[in-house]
């Protein structure tokens, strides 16, 4: 789709001759602030916040201030591509969204509407594997539109293996597996909020109906969910995987696997080597290793260690249009977007979901024009100054 921020812009210009009360906003720090008038404490800290005193929830935002775009002049940006190639699928745009759990906490349609904002623009959904809908319910919103599935690998290699073949089951086309949380993170804002969203039943029903997850429990979760509750806390995470383990994902799928986490160049080469097909640069938004490297210092380090043997994917801290660039201009072949649409959905539910990935790809699609760029596969770091 050619011109795509064009026509978005001209649509804000037609609302702003017509103006409505009820506008949805068009700026990152109004949809977060329009977020928290509407959530409780609990739900709002759970998605803003970070781990320890998030310090690297920051640097995620002003690594991209280290990098300056050089726009170059005189290049016929009229007609652009924004697709990319995802292991052999084209995808209209170089973004994804971001898996995320719990999303019943911020709006009660939860995944099922984020999934459908992304379905309608062709934007790949990544389902959590801590979803509040089960991956089923989220595939059949969707219809034939792209999606990937996210694997939390539980300590229960059993609900691990029937994860993966339900995914196959319901149209998934690769498989994220995040490494990144083998157990949460120290969270002080959940911890002061007394708020972890699983331990109140919310975000654990892809698992409630996981046959495998069922068959382990003396009662079902509908008779006991306090007990069904507690089974998950103590088997949902795997502290003790090591790399070799990446063979038990491999025999059990002929999807591509991508490792989410990744923000050591040795942990990447590692990764090519074990055989996976791709990797996601990500400190988790924040959420996990408070003081860790922001995800898009990571970046170009990893990038350079790679050597295009695989794509690499990344998240952790795309606000805007320019960040998007930014990223891709580093070494990444498409971006995971996160928080961003969790504010639209609180706010809007799908419309607002839709809404903010629609003004991230047209601001994207006009930064890149407006830097002297046409196509994606265009954009490198020879546009880049430090
Ligand atoms: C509320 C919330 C829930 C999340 N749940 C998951 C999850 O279930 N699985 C996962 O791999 N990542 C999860 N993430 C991390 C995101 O996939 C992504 O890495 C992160 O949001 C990127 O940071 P950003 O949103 O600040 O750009 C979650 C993030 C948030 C904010
Ligand atoms: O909150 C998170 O970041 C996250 O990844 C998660 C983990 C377990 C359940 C729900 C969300």
């Amino acid at each position: 789709m050619s011109n795509f921020g064009n026509q978005i812009q001209y649509q804000i210009y037609a609302t702003m001759q017509n103006p409505n009360p009820d506008r949805l906003p068009v700026i990152y720090e109004e949809w977060e602030a329009r977020a928290r008038e509407i959530l409780e404490d609990g739900p709002f800290y759970y998605i803003a916040g970070g781990a320890g005193g998030e310090s690297t929830m920051k640097a995620n935002l002003h690594a991209f201030d280290h990098w300056k775009i050089v726009p170059r002049m005189l290049r016929d940006v009229q007609d652009r591509d924004l697709t990319v190639d995802l292991f052999g699928k084209t995808a209209p745009f170089p973004f994804l969204l971001a898996p995320i759990g719990v999303q019943s906490i911020i709006h009660p349609d939860g995944e099922l509407a984020s999934a459908k904002a992304s379905a309608k623009l062709g934007v790949p959904y990544i389902t959590s594997s801590a979803s509040s809908k089960s991956m089923e319910e989220i595939a059949e919103v969707m219809g034939d539109a792209e999606r990937w599935f996210q694997l939390y690998w539980s300590k229960d290699t059993d609900v691990t293996a029937s994860f993966i073949r339900r995914a196959e089951a319901s149209g998934y086309s690769a498989i994220v597996v995040t490494l990144d949380t083998p157990m949460l993170a120290w969270r002080e804002q959940d911890l002061k909020n007394v708020y972890l969203p699983f331990l109140i039943g919310e975000g654990v029903g892809n698992y409630f109906t996981d046959p495998a997850f069922r068959s382990k429990l003396s009662k079902a979760p509908e008779e006991n969910p306090t007990a069904a509750i507690m089974h998950w806390a103590q088997t949902f995470g795997n502290p003790g995987l090591t790399w070799d383990d990446l063979e038990f994902l491999r025999e059990h799928t002929r999807l591509p696997i991508l490792l989410k986490g990744i923000l050591h160049p040795d942990d990447a080469k590692r990764a090519a080597n074990y055989g996976v097909d791709g990797v996601i640069v990500s400190n988790h938004g924040g959420r996990q290793v408070d003081g860790a490297v922001s995800a898009l210092e990571s970046l170009p380090r990893i990038s350079e260690a790679i050597g295009g043997q695989m794509p690499i994917f990344m998240d952790s801290g795309i606000r805007r249009g320019a960040d998007a660039v930014k990223a891709i201009a580093l070494g990444a072949k498409a971006v995971l977007v996160g928080r961003p649409p969790m504010y639209g959905l609180a706010v809007a539910g799908e419309k607002g979901v839709k809404e903010v990935l629609q003004n991230m790809i047209a601001d994207m699609d006009i930064t890149m024009a407006l830097a002297g760029k046409k196509t994606v596969t265009d954009i490198d770091i020879s546009m880049l100054t430090e």
